[in-house]
C-alpha cells in the first residue's frame, strides 16, 4: 500500500486556485511540506507536483499524456483544438518537427532584424507611451512578417488585440472569457483564409515561414493537416510572441527597479543572456503546465491512478528554495555557476523541446529579450514617471499595474 498523498479537503478549490494564483500549488506545498499533494479543481480530483524531482517525472512521457488535458476553457481561448500542446507521441515528434524547423539560428535572426526594425519605427517618441501596448504591435508586426502573414496597417490594432485577448482572457470569467472566445474564432477564421488562398497559389509566403511550412507540412500519413488545425498552429507562432510582451514589461521593469543589477550588466559583469534567465526565473508568467497520468504508477511510493489530471508548478520551481539560494532576491550572476538540467529552471516547460512538450520558442524569447536590454539600456533614454509598478501574483498573467509608462523616449544619437 503506497503513502497516503497530503490531501486538501474541500468539495472543489478553483476558486482558491483563481484566488491565489501562482500561489495556489506554492502555497501547498510549504503548508503540507510536501512536492506532492491533491486537490479537486475544475469538479475532478487533481495531483499537483513540484520541484526538480517531480518535474522529471511529470515530462516522462511513458508516464503522462497531454490528451484531455488542458481545461476546455483553456482549449476555446489560449491553445486552440488539436494543436501541438494536446499531442502524444510519434504524433506529437512529428507535429513538433513542424515548429523547430523554424527555429534555426538563421530564421531567429531573421525574426530579430524584424523586432529591431519595428523597434526602431515607434511613431510616438518624446510623447508617453504604454510599453504594454508598444512592445505588443512591435512583436506583432514582426512576427507576422516573419511567419508570411500579410498585416495590413489598418489592421494591426485589431488583430494584435486579438492575440492579447487569447493570452489574458484563458483565467478571466465572465464578459473577458466571452471576449478572449470571440477573439479565438475570429482570428482562426483569418488564418484558415489564407491557408486557402495558400493551398490555391493565391498567396505566395517564402518558405521556412509558418504560413508556408504549415500550410504544406504532411502528417505522418503523408496528409496536408486540415486548414482549421493549420490555423490553430500559426497562432501558436503568433500568439506566444505577442505574449513575450509580458516578459518586455518585466525586462525593462528589472531594469528599472535593480539599477545595481543594470550597472551589472552596462560594465558587462553580468551578461544580458543572464540577466533575461533571471527575468524568466524570477516574475510569474505561465503558472502550472498539465497532463493525465497515463497508465498506473508509483512514484516516491505515491499511487498515480490512469487518468488523473496532474499539474506541475512552474513559478513555484523557479522558486524552490531546494534549487534556488534566496529564491525572491533578483541575482542575475546565480546563473554563472548554475547546474543546468532540463527540469530545474522552468519558466517555459522543462523536459526535452524536440520530443517532449517543452516551449517550441524558448530561444526565441530569450533572444528577443536580449534585443530589449540592448534598446534599453544603450540606445533608448527615456524615463519612468511615477506609476503604479506593482503586479500581483493572482492575475494571470501577471503585469505591472500601470503597464509601464515611459516619457521623453528618445534615440540616442
Ligand atoms: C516565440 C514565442 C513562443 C512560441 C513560438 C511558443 C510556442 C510554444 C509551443 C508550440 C508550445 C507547445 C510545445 C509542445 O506542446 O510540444 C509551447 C509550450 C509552452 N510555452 Fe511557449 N512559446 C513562446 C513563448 C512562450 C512564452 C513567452 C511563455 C511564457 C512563459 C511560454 C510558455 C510555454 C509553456 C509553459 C509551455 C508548455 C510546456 C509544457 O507543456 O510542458 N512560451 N510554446
Ligand atoms: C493556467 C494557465 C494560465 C495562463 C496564463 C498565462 C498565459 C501565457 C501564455 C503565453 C504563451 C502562449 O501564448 O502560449
Amino acid at each position: 500500500m503506497g503513502k497516503v498523498i497530503p490531501k486538501q479537503e474541500g468539495l472543489d478549490h478553483s476558486v482558491d486556485f483563481l484566488r491565489e494564483g501562482y500561489l495556489f500549488v506554492a502555497n501547498r506545498r510549504k503548508s503540507f511540506q510536501s512536492n506532492i499533494f491533491e486537490s479537486r479543481l475544475l469538479g475532478e480530483r487533481v495531483i499537483c507536483l513540484g520541484g526538480e524531482e517531480a518535474a522529471e517525472v511529470f515530462y516522462d512521457a511513458n508516464k503522462f499524456t497531454r490528451q484531455d488535458a488542458a481545461p476546455k476553457r483553456l482549449l476555446k481561448t489560449l491553445f486552440g483544438e488539436g494543436g501541438v500542446q494536446t499531442l502524444d507521441g510519434s504524433e506529437h515528434t512529428h507535429r513538433k518537427q513542424m515548429f523547430m524547423s523554424l527555429m534555426t539560428k538563421e530564421n531567429i535572426d531573421r525574426l530579430l532584424r524584424l523586432t529591431y526594425r519595428e523597434w526602431n519605427q515607434i511613431e510616438r517618441m518624446g510623447e508617453e507611451i504604454v510599453l504594454y501596448d508598444i512592445a505588443q504591435e512591435v512583436l506583432m508586426k514582426a512576427v507576422c512578417e516573419w511567419s508570411g502573414v500579410p498585416l495590413a496597417k489598418e489592421e494591426v490594432g485589431k488583430r494584435t488585440e486579438e492575440m492579447r485577448l487569447l493570452f489574458e482572457s484563458g483565467t478571466s470569467l465572465g464578459p473577458t472569457y466571452l471576449q478572449g472566445r470571440k477573439a479565438r474564432s475570429s482570428a482562426e477564421v483569418w488564418i484558415r483564409q489564407m491557408v486557402k488562398e495558400v493551398r490555391s497559389n493565391r498567396l505566395l509566403p517564402n518558405e521556412h515561414t509558418a504560413l508556408y511550412e504549415f500550410s504544406w507540412h504532411r502528417d505522418e500519413s503523408g496528409e496536408l493537416l486540415p486548414e482549421e488545425v493549420v490555423a490553430v498552429e500559426v497562432l501558436n507562432i503568433l500568439r506566444p510572441t505577442v505574449a513575450i510582451s509580458v516578459y518586455v514589461l518585466f525586462t525593462v521593469l528589472a531594469l528599472h527597479q535593480f539599477p545595481d543589477v543594470k550597472e551589472q550588466v552596462e560594465r558587462g559583469e553580468v551578461s544580458k543572456t543572464e540577466f533575461v534567465q533571471e527575468v524568466r526565473r524570477f516574475y510569474p508568467f505561465f503558472p502550472v503546465a498539465a497532463a493525465r497520468v497515463k497508465t498506473d504508477f508509483e512514484w516516491d511510493g505515491y499511487a498515480f491512478p490512469e487518468g488523473t489530471l496532474t499539474l506541475l508548478d512552474l513559478y513555484g520551481t523557479n522558486h524552490d528554495v531546494s534549487i534556488w539560494t534566496e529564491p525572491d532576491r533578483f541575482d542575475p550572476s546565480r546563473f554563472k555557476d548554475w547546474k543546468e538540467s532540463p527540469f530545474n529552471f522552468i519558466p517555459q516547460g522543462g523536459g526535452d523541446v524536440d520530443f517532449g512538450h517543452r516551449c517550441a520558442g524558448e530561444h526565441v524569447t530569450i533572444a528577443i529579450l536580449a534585443q530589449v536590454i540592448e534598446l534599453f539600456t544603450k540606445e533608448y533614454a527615456y524615463t519612468v514617471p511615477p506609476q503604479d509598478l506593482s503586479y500581483s501574483f493572482v492575475d494571470m498573467p501577471s503585469l505591472p499595474k500601470s503597464k509601464l509608462r515611459l516619457t521623453h523616449l528618445t534615440r540616442n544619437q
